[in-house]
């Protein structure tokens, strides 16, 4: 096949990572014709070059942890680097996408490969080496092209072949010395990975912590284990510089050079608008796309374009990316298709309908799988206090939950919960820092997201004995 094709369906969704791939089933629940429009590999980001290859590097550094905290567990010593790269190319299907591409026509969803750019309202251009096809949508667009690493304008960087976050999880080989810019969230799992792989990792930050966005506490006990890994990090500290040749990869502090072999340039993220014909809709190229809790753009008329997942610089991570893909989806399906039963509830819906995003505004989870792993959600205490609640922190120790001596008498851990006094401590947000801290992130999330109040929360009892003991603490420290 070549030259131009012209293709018409109700709906187009341009982005197949894992927030384009389930808009697309949602909106086509009531009828609706969907393309989903993919210029890579179906699945995006997350399952080939970010969440699932970065978590299985993470993991056997976390077992071997745990084993070495276990009395009575041999030293199971150095990873089988080998190994673990293997299962690393088994999760990511060797960057093959036969098998997502498989489940988006078994979903009754239409694939078309190639790059998409706007050429009008509801319409795109798709180049791929088979041609250009015409791509019409009836009723809306949602933009789900998610982000690509920034590189920050180092002198002599964008010329020294670094890794970004691509690099770092694909890798076939372990770098003797590795130097991280970077000490927010891919910085640290990823030196905490290459580290535990046995690179010597230098991480270099230019704040006065890392993990910023979390609570500081969480900060200060990751980059404890970071240092005691081996990771040397170098706080307050700026790359002037950066160079390759034959030797590997210079990096130019303020006051010394560092000599690498690799450089991983974890520095934060862009939305991908750059290259989307945005312009000729009126946006910015290069800016997110700004949308309302129903994920509609604004600022574009008509009510026919809508965005989803990290190109809206709403949301960073895939499960709040897929959250609000499913509102997304339920919004165009119902806006755009046949039930009027779904027509009506969604022209009156309100906020925590299911046509409503509104977890973004103050309920989201994150976790960072460091050693130990980091898991919030909702608002931290600055938050809490900046956004002018009347704010009451209650804080436990982890390893004085008896739950935690089971697991290891070596246990570190930490976990803090944000109450709003001015509304019967109702818990407002939650940290856990601790090893499998993530698996306990989701009893907060629920109390957070249903508004509950700690004295409610004293009958939901815990087993024991378990970490999750901590739940009975928190309300003990209160005073309950
Ligand atoms: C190293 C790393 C680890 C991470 N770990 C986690 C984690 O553990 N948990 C978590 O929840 N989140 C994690 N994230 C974040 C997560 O990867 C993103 O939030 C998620 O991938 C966003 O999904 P998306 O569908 O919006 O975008 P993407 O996954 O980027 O998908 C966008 C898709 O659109 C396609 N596309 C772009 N432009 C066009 C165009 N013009 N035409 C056609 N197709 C186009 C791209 O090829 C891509 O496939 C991690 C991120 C990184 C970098
Ligand atoms: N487990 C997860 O859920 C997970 C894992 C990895 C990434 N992600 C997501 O991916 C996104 C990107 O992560 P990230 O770590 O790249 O971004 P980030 O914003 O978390 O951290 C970037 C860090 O780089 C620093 N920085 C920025 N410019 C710099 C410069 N010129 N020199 C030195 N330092 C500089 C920032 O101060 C910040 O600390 C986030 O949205 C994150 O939530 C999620």
């Amino acid at each position: 096949m070549s030259g131009t094709q012209e293709q018409v369906v109700d709906v187009v969704v341009v982005g197949g990572g894992a927030v384009g791939e389930n808009a697309a089933d949602r909106a086509s629940r009531t009828g609706l014709d969907v393309a989903l429009v993919e210029g890579a590999l179906v699945g995006g980001e997350c399952s080939y070059w970010a969440c699932m290859p970065s978590k299985v590097l993470l993991r056997p550094g976390a077992a071997r942890d745990a084993a070495r905290r276990t009395p009575g567990v041999a030293d199971p010593g150095d990873l089988d680097v080998a190994a673990v790269l293997a299962r690393r190319d088994e999760i990511t299907h060797g960057w093959d996408d036969s098998s997502q591409a498989e489940w988006v026509s078994s979903a009754g969803l239409t694939l078309v490969r190639g790059h998409a750019r706007f050429t009008g309202p509801r319409e795109l251009t798709v180049t791929s080496d088979e041609g250009t096809t015409t791509l019409r949508a009836r009723h809306a667009i949602v933009v789900a092209t998610g982000s690509t690493a920034s590189l920050p304008p180092i002198e002599g960087l964008a010329d020294a072949r670094p890794w970004t976050s691509r690099e770092a999880t694909a890798a076939q080989h372990v770098p003797a010395r590795l130097v991280v810019l970077g000490g927010g969230v891919v910085g640290v799992e990823m030196a905490t990975a290459w580290a535990s792989l046995g690179s010597e990792v230098t991480l270099v930050v230019r704040g006065s912590g890392i993990l910023a966005g979390a609570e500081p506490f969480a900060g200060e006990l990751v980059l404890e284990a970071l240092r005691a890994a081996g990771v040397r990090v170098l706080l307050g500290a700026e790359a002037r510089a950066v160079h390759r040749d034959a030797e590997g990869v210079h990096v130019t502090l303020d006051d010394e050079r560092l000599d690498a072999d690799e450089v991983l340039v974890a520095t934060g993220r862009h939305p991908r608008t750059r290259d989307l014909g945005v312009e000729v809709l009126g946006l910015d190229p290069g800016a997110p796309i700004e949308v309302d809790d129903s994920l509609a753009a604004v600022g574009v008329d008509g009510g026919w374009l809508f965005a989803v997942g990290d190109v809206t610089g709403r949301t960073g991570t895939t499960h709040q990316g897929k959250y609000d893909a499913r509102v997304v989806g339920d919004v165009v399906a119902a806006r755009f298709g046949d039930d009027e039963d779904a027509r009506t509830a969604e022209a009156s819906a309100g906020a925590w309908s299911r046509y409503r995003a509104t977890a973004d505004h103050a309920a989201v989870p994150q976790v960072v799988f460091s050693h130990p792993e980091v898991a919030w959600v909702g608002r931290t205490e600055a938050e809490a206090r900046e956004a002018g609640l009347d704010v009451r922190v209650v804080s436990y120790e982890l390893a004085d939950v008896a739950g935690a001596s089971v697991i290891s008498p070596d246990y570190r851990g930490r976990a803090q919960l944000v109450l709003d006094a001015g509304r019967d401590d109702v818990v407002v947000g939650a940290t856990f820092v601790g090893p499998d801290a993530a698996e306990m992130l989701h009893a907060a999330t629920i109390a957070v997201v249903g508004e509950v109040p700690l004295s409610r929360l004293w009958h939901a009892v815990p087993s024991y004995p378990t970490v999750s003991e901590v739940w009975l603490r928190f309300a003990e420290t209160a005073g309950l």
